[in-house]
């Protein structure tokens, strides 16, 4: 056969499979940006934000997380087994540069819209100026600030962030002083104490030095509670973890006028969201003692409107619910701090309150692992990082449908149990929503009518549906 035919018959090799996917997408986001009038995405210091809007139609949105995706493949596939050492020690060199930055205040000595010249930089934060250098250097290899003209440095659109926004700093600072420290003592809590069940025998407590496990250490102080509550709010500020994930991710219309409680609901941010979006529905928040003192005194500064609608009420969720006519008993980005025996424990303490009023529901928003390699690489390892965060710090995990299935088996009583009946990954979230509703021993359950409706995994709008039989999300 002819080379030439032969080349035309010839599947793409897999470098060129993934460079034209990542060509396609480009096209597609260079379209819509041309139609729309935005500019093009680019590394210049005016670069918004956010440029292809989280609101693009899926399609768009599509392209980008593909190009995202093709874009790592390529890169791995590109790159040597033998460079692959190499290249970790980039990754741990770009965290340490961030914290150093953030650590000496080099983002807010950095003026924006003009540069300065590294001595005047070094001088305003007092550090050595060799070391600003290197550090600001490398730092500029991961797309944070830029040296315009020699010698001189300036903020770019990613520098530019942690200035205009305090949670993007609040998050850095987090991040590299409690989360990398504590992923960097992952090793030594699992030599020293395995998979003992000692709340303080986890990695957080070695990268922290510490004999305290977290939820008590940050309430040691007001300081430290107030830290991890500044925390929550920059970690929501991210559009995976967005609220409006859970204002989007439930049918909360079909409420009217009723009642949804979140349990271990913070300082209120989930109630606020949810009160915007839904005039007609009150809200509670519960949570532990210190933390309500918190909630009321930030709730108190919302307009009437919305904080007569919402009440905050201490309450520990390892004992029976006070609430009994609730609605919605909503529990976001709790479980995964918790092992199965506790999980299964305070999804006990509600069902008093859900055999009270059988439409009532239990919603668990948290991370549903997906089956591994079941998404693209990049999307899964946002969702493991999660995953690891926990153990590290609770030695808990993220879980998958059917442990969680397993978690709502589990939580029965003498009369019946809790039963699974949709789940719904809202697009762009990291975060799933889970339906749960107490169901008696031997009544046909909904989530089966629901099942034999819609046979499996289905799309609701842009998001991502699946029903209790289906173990895909
Ligand atoms: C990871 S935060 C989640 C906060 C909130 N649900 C959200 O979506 O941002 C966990 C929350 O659980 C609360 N919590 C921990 N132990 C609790 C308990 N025994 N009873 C009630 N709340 C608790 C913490 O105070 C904290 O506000």
């Amino acid at each position: 056969m002819a080379p030439s035919i032969q080349r035309k018959i010839s599947p793409l090799s897999p470098l060129q499979q993934y460079a034209k996917d990542v060509s396609a997408a480009a096209d597609i986001l260079t379209a819509f940006c041309i139609e729309q009038g935005l500019p093009q995405p680019s590394f210049g210091a005016q670069a918004p934000s956010v440029t292809i809007p989280y609101s693009a139609p899926a399609e768009v949105q599509d392209a980008r997380q593909q190009l995202i995706s093709s874009a790592a493949d390529l890169q791995k596939l590109a790159t040597e087994p033998a460079e692959f050492l190499q290249n970790q020690a980039i990754h741990y060199q770009h965290l340490s540069c961030l914290r150093w930055l953030v650590e000496f205040e080099i983002f807010k000595h950095t003026p924006c819209g003009e540069s300065i010249s590294y001595e005047k930089l070094a001088n305003n934060a007092k550090v050595p100026e060799f070391q600003l250098r290197s550090v600001t250097r490398m730092a500029m290899t991961s797309n944070l600030l830029c040296e315009p003209t020699p010698g001189h440095v300036s903020h770019n659109a990613v520098s530019a962030l942690f200035v205009k926004d305090w949670k993007q700093l609040e998050w850095a600072n987090f991040m590299t002083t409690v989360s990398m420290p504590a992923a960097a003592g992952f090793a030594e809590a699992t030599r020293r104490w395995g998979a003992d069940d000692e709340q303080n025998h986890v990695a957080f407590c070695v990268g922290m030095k510490t004999e305290k496990w977290p939820f008590e250490y940050w309430a040691q102080s007001k300081e430290l509670s107030d830290r991890f509550a500044r925390y929550m709010t920059s970690v929501q500020s991210s559009h995976s973890t967005s609220l409006e994930h859970l204002v989007n991710g439930f049918d909360w219309a079909r409420l009217g006028a009723g009642v949804v409680v979140d349990v271990g609901g913070s300082t209120c941010s989930s109630t606020i969201a949810l009160a915007n979006a839904f005039p007609e529905l009150t809200l509670v928040t519960e949570d532990l003692p210190d933390t309500i003192a918190n909630a009321t005194k930030l709730l108190s500064a919302q307009p009437q409107s919305i904080s007569r609608r919402i009440s905050a009420q201490a309450y520990n969720f390892f004992t029976p619910q006070p609430i009994q006519d609730g609605d919605i008993y909503l529990f976001r980005m709790i479980m995964h701090d918790w092992k199965n025996a506790e999980c299964v424990a305070i999804l006990r303490n509600q069902l008093k309150s859900l055999k009270a009023k059988p439409s009532a529901r239990v919603l668990i928003m948290d991370t549903v692992l997906p089956p591994p390699g079941s998404i693209s690489s990049v999307e899964e390892a946002i969702l493991r990082v999660r995953d690891l965060a926990m153990i590290q710090s609770f030695n808990s995990t993220e879980r998958d449908l059917t442990e969680f299935e397993e978690l709502f088996r589990e939580s029965k009583d003498e009369d019946g149990s809790l039963v699974l009946q949709n789940v719904i990954r809202p697009a762009g979230s990291v975060m799933s929503v889970l339906e749960v509703a107490y169901e008696r021993f031997g009544e046909c359950s909904i989530a089966k009518e629901h099942a034999s409706e819609a046979d499996g995994l289905y799309v609701n709008g842009d998001s991502v549906v699946v029903n209790a039989s289906t173990k895909v999300v």
